[in-house]
């Protein structure tokens, strides 16, 4: 496996024993820019959250040649983000470079210098004194993505990075993606803006719970494999339904 890849071989993830991915193989090489797409409730994020470390495989293994768990940014889902904390935009993105300076570390020039310019390249110059609980959904994820920036990890996690942002601020954040994509860094986005992804990401995983397909793009997102993927989650929630349904006792 080259330098900075991430194998996935028969990985199984889930809740509480019950899994959510099933079965997933394959190679993220260094330097590819991976969507993941699927319908609701295909495992898209529990996927992510494998990657990110944040849950351990229930099956199979996730091996990581040459990168550290530091090595990883991830970027979660907008809902999962308490954005009622109280902290300014300023402080929030000077957060990214928490793994350089320390928890109390002083930011020193150069990384001034890092944050305003993530700040100028997310175009949040003028927001820097907000309460982050004041920007809108848009604007959130400019700061969001400014973080990423400051962070400057080789590998680069995104739960729908677009869900709920105007085509303007899509535009911005999807020249960012373009500019790490220059830089060889790894970048694999869960993503439900299907010509996003033909158009951003060479590379793609349709997901059903189980994968479906693992390769270009175009040929991955073909209508005829989205409506099977629609079709095998939907097929697999209705047995875990049935499933449920036996375990319950009998009331009477
Ligand atoms: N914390 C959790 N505890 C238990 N089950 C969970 C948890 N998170 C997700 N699941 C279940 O795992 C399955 C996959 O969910 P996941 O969120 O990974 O799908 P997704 O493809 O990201 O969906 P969406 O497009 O709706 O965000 C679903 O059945 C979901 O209910």
């Amino acid at each position: 496996m080259s330098a900075g890849a991430i194998r996935l071989e028969n990985v199984t993830l889930g809740y509480e024993r019950r899994p959510a991915v099933h079965h997933l193989s394959g190679v993220v090489e260094a330097g590819a820019a991976l969507a993941v797409c699927g319908p609701n409730g295909a495992g898209k994020s529990t996927l992510l959250k494998g990657l990110a470390g944040l849950l351990a495989p229930l099956g199979g293994r996730i091996a990581f040649d040459g990168l550290a768990p530091r090595d990883i940014a991830y970027l979660p889902q907008a809902a999962e983000i308490d954005q009622a904390f109280p902290i300014d935009v300023l402080d929030f993105i000077c957060m990214g470079a928490m793994r350089r300076i320390g928890l109390f570390g002083r930011i020193g020039p150069q990384e001034r210098a890092r944050v305003a310019a993530a700040i100028a390249a997310v175009g949040l110059d003028g927001f820097e004194d907000r309460q982050i609980g004041t920007l809108s959904g848009g604007q959130m994820q400019r700061a969001l993505f400014a973080r990423l920036l400051v962070e400057d990890r080789p590998v680069i996690l995104l739960d729908e990075p677009f869900g709920a942002i105007d085509a303007a601020t899509i535009d911005d954040l999807v020249r960012i993606i373009a500019r790490w994509r220059e830089e060889r860094r790894t970048v694999i986005a869960v993503l439900h803006e299907l010509d996003l992804a033909r158009r951003v990401f060479p590379q793609a995983l349709l997901l059903a719970r189980e994968p479906l397909f693992w390769g270009a793009t175009q040929e991955a997102l073909s209508e005829a494999r989205l409506a099977e993927a629609s079709r095998m989650v939907e097929a697999f929630d209705r047995d875990a339904e049935e499933c449920r349904r036996d375990e319950t006792p009998d009331a009477a």
